[in-house]
């Protein structure tokens, strides 16, 4: 007898979810049934057998040819329809965290459909950059639930944080044969919260997958290190003209900030929270810079610095790391750089970016800094953001 098809549903056909997570699944053993908003990407995925991802190092350039996918589209009743077939046992997003809140209104109605038609337990995972993003799904969708279905789903459905690493910018598909391939660094990293999974038809077992209990410190150690310098590496670069990443850290006066704001600060902080061994999260942060340096990826600082103010939110890469290096009375200089650097962004095809340099205008650099830090106004580290921001205006922005 032939083992039943294993099947995933996964929001967001993007960068991360055709290079990362969709062949991770697949390699698992998963059918993936990708949904996103784009009719054209999901028609695509229905019309052609496989897509190919490259792996795009330096030293090592090849493409896995990626099948045994399918989509449907995230606004037609076929997601809910798919969410009751017992065969799915494991649901993944990478849509943005601020689209978590758009999608939950459909997850609760495929897990009200997956209740009726008695389909089993399952798992989700949002893979998105932030700390404790699943748990925010989890709110949006319990209040999206009806009050018949919370008890079941509270039982039955798993929502496990995780963090999730791989470079993938978007690739031009003039490089290869079609608009569905991507390009990826080699490296990955995915780590899930093990005590947040339900037990499934299958047990869950992704291949490449860290299962932890203490995630906390895997979420911390890549938001605070990997997305924190990268922001900084794209704020910085921006400011200074150039385009991309890699040539931004080669740049320097970057390099030397970044890798200061991550090894004396940021790193000293969480060396000290989590324990990690000093050494080992040196050699963490300087392969990271490697990857950065990777020329093969062409990643725009335009999309690594995309929506500043989610960047600059409480507890997200720039503030999170500060706020804990001020907590162990560790120094902030070089983080100061990059927080002053990113009120500075002024791409203004970005929604945030306009709105942030608006809110400068109107209101002035020291209360919106204020506003949106939390950082007294007079405190030392609200000076400290304003001092930085006054010196990178001056070389960079003059003539405004
Ligand atoms: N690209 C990376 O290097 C990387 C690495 C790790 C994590 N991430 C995270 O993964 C997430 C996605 O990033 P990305 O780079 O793949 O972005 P992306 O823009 O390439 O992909 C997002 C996809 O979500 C789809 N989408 C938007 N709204 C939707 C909705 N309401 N329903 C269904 N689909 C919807 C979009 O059409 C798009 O295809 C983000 O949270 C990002 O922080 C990205
Ligand atoms: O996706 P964002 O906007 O949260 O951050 C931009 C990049 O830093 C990010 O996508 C990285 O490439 C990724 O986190 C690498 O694992």
């Amino acid at each position: 007898m032939s083992t039943p098809q294993h099947k995933a549903i996964h929001f967001g056909a993007g960068n991360i979810g055709r290079g990362f997570i969709g062949p991770l699944l697949v390699d698992s053993g998963y059918h993936v049934v990708f949904t996103d908003v784009n009719k054209e990407v999901i028609q695509q995925l229905n019309d052609q057998d496989s897509y190919d991802v490259l792996i795009l190092d330096e030293d090592e350039e090849h493409h896995n040819s990626v099948s045994n996918v399918s989509g449907v589209v995230s606004t037609s009743d076929d997601v809910i329809h798919e969410f009751a077939d017992s065969t799915v046992d494991l649901v993944t997003t990478a849509v943005g965290p601020t689209i978590l809140e758009k999608i939950a209104a459909t997850i609760a109605k495929g897990l009200h459909a997956r209740r009726e038609a008695k389909g089993g337990p399952l798992n989700i995972i949002a893979c998105e950059n932030m700390v404790n993003q699943t748990s925010l799904l989890r709110d949006h969708v319990f209040s999206n639930l009806p009050e018949e279905d919370k008890a079941w789903v509270e039982e039955n459905v798993g929502f496990a944080n995780c963090s999730v690493d791989r470079i993938v910018p978007p690739f031009d598909p003039s490089q290869s044969g079609s608009s569905l391939d991507v390009g990826v660094e080699g490296f990955y990293e995915w780590v899930v919260d093990k005590d947040a999974l339900r037990r499934t038809r299958a047990p869950v077992n992704l291949k490449g997958v860290k299962l932890t209990t203490e995630l906390q410190a895997y979420i911390e150690r890549k938001l605070f290190t990997l997305n924190c310098g990268h922001a900084m590496t794209a704020y910085l670069g921006y400011l200074k003209g150039l385009d991309t990443i890699d040539v931004a850290i080669r740049d320097s006066e970057v390099h030397d900030t970044v890798r200061a704001a991550l090894w004396n600060e940021a790193g000293a902080a969480l060396v000290r929270r989590h324990k990690f061994d000093e050494e080992e999260y040196r050699q963490y942060v300087d392969k990271i810079l490697e990857r950065f340096a990777n020329p093969c990826l062409k990643d725009e600082v335009v999309r690594v610095g995309r929506e500043p103010l989610r960047k600059l939110s409480k507890g997200d890469r720039l503030l999170g790391p500060a706020s804990m290096a001020l907590e162990y009375g560790l120094p902030t200089d070089n983080l100061s750089k990059g927080i002053a650097a990113a009120f500075l962004y002024d791409a203004l095809d970005d929604r945030q970016a306009a709105e942030l340099q608006k809110r400068i205008e109107s209101e002035g650099i020291g209360k919106v800094v204020a506003d949106v830090t939390g950082f007294e106004e007079g405190g030392e580290e609200h000076k400290r953001i304003l001092e930085a921001y006054e010196d990178l205006r001056r070389k960079y922005r003059s003539s405004k």
